[in-house]
């Protein structure tokens, strides 16, 4: 009889977005028989509405699989999902952290793709064995020999035996509980050590308090033990330690090798950090476990409440978005076209929308938000440095020195047959080309080098449109780099609209401001008096459009006409006043603010 440390795996489930995560997880949830079929709704592990909508896992979530193995042993396979986007990169990482293994799911009719290589990376930075695994066989066009070759001849891993599934249709399921068991190393078993915990997750719960997801990799923690967490060096007692099966459920402890979570009356999550070590406050361990980092956010934008009276409801509402998202900053500023709101901060530009969307969907708030911004880096004329992610802080011209801007390492696979139109968009967005590989006969990986600011202008759409939507794209941050660049500013009758402005490379300046005072002019309407709309640097204007004004009376048409149809009219003006923001004498509509994100090159 093998020990409960030897029967323990704990195993993630890492591929591209959409390659079938999350359907695997469910059907291996189902095999070993945790919640039965008919209690299953899809996707267990997505839990907020919003992930299900958009087909991504955004919150990390564990459980424990109970399975009756081949061998005639009973396993426990400790599931720990990871987020499956770009913006998520530390957080995946740290879950890895938590495993001795990983499932590499590939898509048989995609093949291997830029999230595929960015988490096998990943996994192999943190020693875990590796198990291929082709899904969607189940499809017409499914080419699991192309799978197979690909992940032998550009991953370099043996795929001879990679189980063939269909997640979607249940099919082959047990290959794959049967290789984590086989494959997976069981934990180490370090129970004397003091005490060393792993925190990869950590949720609000109004109950409870925070509830973090742990991998206690050294000693053991238990009811009454006073934890010291080693980054935030803050310190509590604990209530209740426990395991996530489809509920969470109590243990007497965790022990060396256990995931499972912990709660101890913290009101806090930011003083739960993912990466960060619990340790035994009493008999604290001599180092922390390796690889903490505090993460920052990497794009920031203006969110103002449409309706200027709802400010304390949008301040509200990121506190409480704030309680399960340590990620998300916010501090109150105002706009003078826009007055109060916030400057927010996000991991990358899928963070920003998520939490757009959250606030508009969970919350009913209108909101306007501002161009996104990444953080520059100024150095003055006297020596000084600051950091500035708020156009409207960068210093005035000749004060400046320097300024750098943060440049990426961006990974795109694409067919062979795109690569010229990739290549022409990444040249558009001053990328600088690095290498093209081969990853088989028909698709290629292109390495660039790029500034994180063309990147947030619509280049993953861009991307997806000029390829059909078959390119894949991987990026982190890399260095800072000095540029030329410059603030643009937008002025409507004559006054600079502080929401509007943005800083550019001086190259791009002129085409940029071109196309967005056109843009803007289709959006604001025709008022009583005539409005330029211009695009300047440091009081130079570069670019110019005229919305004329209005001559005849709008309600002239009804004269004499009957009384119902100008109320109509009368009602229809005033609803669509209420989506307006007034920016000096001008009425503008709020759509204006975004459109300007989404310009053609
Ligand atoms: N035909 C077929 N479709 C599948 C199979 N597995 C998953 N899918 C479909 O592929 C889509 C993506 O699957 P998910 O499981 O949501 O993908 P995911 O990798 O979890 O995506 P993220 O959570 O965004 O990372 C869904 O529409 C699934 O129904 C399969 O074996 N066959």
């Amino acid at each position: 009889m093998k020990t409960k440390q030897e029967r323990t795996r704990n195993f993630c489930i890492i591929a591209h977005i959409d390659h079938g995560k999350s359907t695997l997880a469910d059907r291996l949830i189902e095999k070993t028989g945790l919640i039965s079929k008919r209690e299953m709704t899809s996707q267990v592990l997505d839990k907020m509405d919003l992930e299900q909508e958009r087909g991504i896992t955004i919150k990390l979530q564990a459980v424990r699989l109970v399975y009756h193995a081949k061998d005639g042993e009973e396993y426990y396979l400790n599931l720990i999902d990871t987020p499956g986007h770009v913006d998520f990169t530390y957080e995946v990482s740290r879950s890895l952290a938590a495993c001795e293994g990983a499932i590499l799911i590939v898509d048989a009719t995609q093949g291997i793709q830029a999230q595929t290589m960015a988490n096998v990376y990943l996994a192999l930075e943190n020693d875990l064995e590796i198990i291929p695994v082709i899904n969607k066989i189940d499809l017409p066009s499914a080419d699991p020999e192309m799978a197979r070759r690909e992940i032998e001849d550009y991953i370099g891993l043996p795929a001879d035996e990679a189980p063939l599934i269909s997640a979607k249709e249940g099919l082959n399921i047990d290959d794959v509980l049967e290789a984590i068991v086989r494959d997976v190393p069981p934990p180490e078993k370090k129970n004397k050590e003091p005490l060393r915990g792993l925190i990869f997750d950590s949720y609000y719960d109004q109950y409870k308090g925070v509830v973090i997801s742990t991998r206690i990799v050294d000693g053991e923690i238990k009811k009454g033990t006073k934890i010291k967490f080693y980054a935030t060096g803050k310190t509590f007692e604990v209530e209740e330690v426990g395991i996530f099966t489809s509920t969470l459920t109590p243990t007497n402890k965790l022990e060396s090798g256990d995931v499972g979570y912990i709660c101890a009356s913290i009101k806090n999550v930011a003083d739960t950090r993912v990466g960060d070590t619990i340790m035994d406050e009493e008999n604290p361990a001599k180092e922390p476990l390796p690889g903490y980092k505090s993460i920052t956010p990497m794009v920031y934008c203006g969110i103002y409440p449409a309706d200027g009276s709802k400010y304390e409801d949008l301040k509200e509402a990121l506190g409480k978005l704030k309680l399960n998202d340590a990620s998300l900053l916010y501090e109150p500023e105002t706009s003078v076209a826009l007055g109060f709101g916030f400057r927010c901060g996000f991991l990358g530009l899928l963070h920003l929308e998520v939490t757009q969307q959250r606030i508009d969907r969970e919350y009913n708030l209108d909101i306007v938000t501002t161009t996104p911004s990444v953080i520059y880096h100024v150095t003055k004329t006297d020596g000084s440095e600051l950091k500035v992610d708020n156009p409207t802080n960068l210093p005035p011209v000749p004060e400046i020195s320097f300024m750098e801007e943060p440049f990426v390492d961006a990974n795109i696979m694409l067919p062979s047959e795109y690569v010229g139109a990739v290549m022409e968009i990444c040249q558009g967005k001053r990328g600088i080309y690095k290498t093209m590989d081969y990853i088989d006969e028909n698709r290629v990986n292109l390495k660039y080098e790029m500034p994180l600011n063309e990147i947030i202008y619509d280049f993953f759409d861009t991307l997806k449109s000029r390829t059909k939507g078959y390119a894949s794209l991987d990026y982190e941050l890399l260095d800072y780099r000095k540029a030329d660049l410059v603030k643009l500013d937008i002025l409507l009758n004559g006054e600079i609209v502080d929401a509007l402005s943005f800083i550019v490379h001086r190259e791009k300046a002129q085409t940029r401001g071109r196309q967005i005072v056109k843009k803007l002019k289709e959006e604001i309407p025709r008022q009583m008096f005539e409005i330029p709309i211009q695009a300047a640097i440091g009081g130079k204007v570069i670019a110019r459009e005229t919305v004329r004004a209005l001559r005849k009376d709008v309600l002239s048409k009804c004269y004499g006409g009957d009384i119902t149809r100008k109320k109509k009219l009368l009602e229809k003006q005033k609803e669509g006043k209420k989506k307006m923001r007034q920016v000096g004498k001008v009425e503008v509509p709020q759509e204006a603010f975004t459109a300007v994100l989404k310009l053609d090159e």
